[in-house]
C-alpha cells in the first residue's frame, strides 16, 4: 500500500458526497481549531450525510473531540475556531448565530452520563419548560416519546418520579440521549457515549443509535473499532489534528487507502 499520508486533503480522496444523491446535514469548510498557539484541528473537512451514522476514530489526542465539539460550538470559550460549519445554508460558526437556538438543532451527548439531580421525568421536562412549554399533557407526551425513542420507556414508566441518579450508568446515558432528543434536534453529536459502560449497556446504546438514525443524523466519537464497524455508515480517521481518510465504514475497515488507517484499525499504531 502506498504511503499517501503526505498528500493534501483533496488528493486523499476524502469523500465528497454528490448533493444530487446525498443530502448533506452538516459540513465543515476549512476548519481550524486553536488552543492558544496549538492547533487542535488543522486539516480535514467532512460532509455528514443525513440520517446516517458517521464515526470519528483515531488515536488519543488526534483531535476527534475537538472536531466534534466545534460542530455545536462547545469549544467557543476554550478555543479559537476558524472556518465554516455549514448547516441548512447557514454558517453556524458566524458571530450572528444564536448559539442557544442552534443547539436546539444540533444536540450533544457526553462521554460520562450527566443527568441532573432531579427525577427521570424532570430531566426531560426541565429543558422543555425553559423553552416555554408548560402544559402537562404536552410535557407528558414528549417525556414518553423521548424515553421510548431512547429505548427505556418500559423500564422506567412506573418510576418517572424516581431520581435519575438512582439509575444504572447505561440507563443514565440513555436518559441523557432521551433528554437530548426531547427537543427534536436534527443532528446528534455523541462523544464516546458508551466508553464508561459495560458491554450489555454498550450494546443497548448501539441498538438505540441504530433506531435513532431513522430520524437523526448521528456523529459519534469512538475508541471502539468494533463499535464503529457495527453501527456507522461512514468513518473518518483522525491523526495529529487532520482527517487522513474518510469513507464508507466497510471500505475503511476492509480496504483502507492510507497506511496509518490500516495500522490503527489493526492495532499496530505507535
Ligand atoms: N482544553 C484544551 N486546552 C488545550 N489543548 C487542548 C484542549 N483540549 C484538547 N487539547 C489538545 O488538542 C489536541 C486534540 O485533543 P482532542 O481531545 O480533541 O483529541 P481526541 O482525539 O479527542 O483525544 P482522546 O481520544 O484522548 O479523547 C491534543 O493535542 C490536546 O492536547
Amino acid at each position: 500500500m502506498a504511503d499517501n499520508t503526505n498528500l493534501t486533503t483533496s488528493q486523499r480522496n476524502i469523500m465528497k458526497f454528490d448533493p444530487k444523491d446525498h443530502e448533506i446535514a452538516l459540513s465543515t469548510e476549512d476548519l481550524h481549531v486553536f488552543y492558544g498557539k496549538t492547533e487542535g484541528i488543522s486539516e480535514g473537512d467532512l460532509q455528514f450525510e443525513r440520517y446516517k451514522i458517521s464515526a470519528l476514530i483515531g488515536p488519543s489526542g488526534s483531535g476527534k473531540s475537538t472536531y466534534l465539539r466545534s460542530l455545536n460550538r462547545m469549544n467557543d470559550r476554550i478555543a479559537t475556531v476558524k472556518g465554516k460549519i455549514m448547516y441548512r445554508g447557514l454558517d453556524i460558526n458566524s458571530d450572528a448565530i444564536d448559539v442557544y437556538e442552534m443547539r436546539r438543532h444540533i444536540g450533544m451527548v457526553f462521554q460520562r452520563p450527566n443527568p441532573f439531580a432531579k427525577s427521570i421525568y424532570e430531566n426531560i421536562a426541565f429543558a422543555l419548560r425553559q423553552r416555554g412549554m408548560n402544559k402537562k399533557q404536552d410535557l407528558d407526551e414528549i417525556v414518553e416519546r423521548s424515553l421510548r425513542q431512547a429505548a427505556m420507556w418500559d423500564q422506567v414508566k412506573d418510576d418517572l418520579n424516581k431520581s435519575a441518579l438512582a439509575l444504572s450508568g447505561g440507563q443514565q446515558q440513555r436518559l441523557c440521549i432521551a433528554r437530548a432528543i426531547a427537543i427534536k434536534p436534527d443532528i446528534l453529536l455523541l462523544d464516546e457515549p458508551a466508553s464508561a459502560l459495560d458491554p450489555v449497556s454498550t450494546s443497548q446504546i448501539e441498538d438505540t443509535l441504530l433506531e435513532l438514525k431513522q430520524n437523526y443524523t448521528i456523529i459519534i466519537v469512538t475508541h471502539n473499532m468494533q463499535q464503529a464497524s457495527r453501527i456507522s455508515d461512514y468513518t473518518a480517521f483522525f491523526n495529529l489534528g487532520k482527517v487522513l481518510e474518510y469513507a464508507e465504514t466497510g471500505d475503511i475497515f476492509t480496504n483502507p487507502k492510507v497506511d496509518l488507517t490500516n495500522d490503527y484499525i489493526s492495532g499496530n499504531f505507535g
